[in-house]
């Protein structure tokens, strides 16, 4: 970090993300400071900002907040960025680990909302830096394009993810699900020189997906699924179904955002996957892997960037 020196850093939390918060102050070495939340009879909210003795907050900060459930949270980052700027910070950074609403990039029809293209300048308006893991973006190439922040840094979940499925499963098959995670399933395999292999997907409709294999045996491997997120889980339940049928070994899943709900893991596991682990980026029972070492590293360049 140069110009503003670490005790004029602090790392911004709201209570229910406390323990990811503990894990990035210990790794960035800034100051863990509360935001306190109050929520109205009327469903409004107040935030308290942790400010010093004289009233004010550290001329850097960084906000952590993973934008799964975004609604409110998206609230919460407009009060609290705009009260920092009111309270001495000069350079505000988002840690978002998932980054909301960049899926939809187009009008798919007429009339729809483009919600990539409005919150993503939102953020850029509020943020000077934003930091995230592996956001979804697909018609768009680069974070700068849809978070057009002074500074936007991707981090990704698969050199971890890698580190942990070859501990659980050496000389695993790594397979990504369709061709959007062939990114992340090519650096999870070279880095640990591990084979690996992409299916082909079309999607229907929120629930409904088709997928074929890649003509690859797999009779007796140890497979390891591995995407960017689970939401309804269809889209892995499927390529389990089928590398199963296809004579596979075992199949587990590993995923850098866990959005998927108690009964939607559950029906994974009833297709046959046999364990599920994922990032801690959406905090939820298969967190394996944390990404605060990389995220702390990806504050400190934003930190240099902005000086
Ligand atoms: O099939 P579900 O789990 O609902 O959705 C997640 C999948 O849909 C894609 O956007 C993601 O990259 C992932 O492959």
């Amino acid at each position: 970090m140069t110009g503003l020196p670490a005790a004029q850093a602090c790392l911004l939390y709201f209570d229910d993300e406390r323990p990811a918060a503990e894990r990035l102050a210990a790794a960035s070495g800034l100051d863990l400071r509360p935001v306190q939340r109050h929520r109205f009879p009327d469903g409004e909210l107040k935030l308290t900002l942790p400010v010093d003795g004289a009233g004010q907050l550290p001329a850097r900060a960084v906000l952590l907040r993973s934008l799964y459930q975004p609604n409110d949270k998206l609230v919460e980052l407009l009060l609290a960025a705009r009260a920092a700027r009111g309270l001495g910070v000069r350079h505000l950074t988002l840690v978002a680990p998932y980054l909301a609403y960049m899926r939809q990039d187009i009008a798919f029809h007429p009339g729809e909302a483009v919600s990539q293209r409005i919150v993503g300048p939102f953020l850029a308006s509020l943020f000077d830096a934003v930091v995230t893991v592996d956001p979804h973006l697909h018609r768009v190439a680069t974070l700068p394009e849809a978070v057009p922040a002074a500074q936007a840094v991707v981090v990704s979940g698969a050199p971890l993810l890698a580190d942990w499925i070859v501990q659980q499963r050496p000389g695993a098959l790594l397979v990504g699900p369709d061709g959007e995670s062939a990114q992340w399933v090519a650096q999870a395999a070279q880095r640990h020189g591990l084979q690996h292999a992409v299916c082909t997907k079309e999607r229907h409709g929120d629930r409904s997906v088709t997928i074929a294999l890649p003509p690859l045996d797999v009779r007796g491997r140890a497979v390891v699924l591995l995407d960017d997120m689970a939401s309804t889980g269809h889209t892995l339940a499927q390529a389990t179904r089928l590398l199963l049928q296809a004579g596979a070994a075992s199949v587990d899943v590993a995923v850098t955002h866990a959005l998927i709900a108690p009964d939607a893991l559950a029906a994974l596991h009833e297709a046959g996957v046999g364990c599920f682990w994922s990032t801690d980026c959406v905090a939820h029972a298969s967190n394996a892997v944390a990404m605060a070492p990389a995220l702390a590293e990806a504050v400190a360049q934003v930190a240099a960037a902005l000086e």
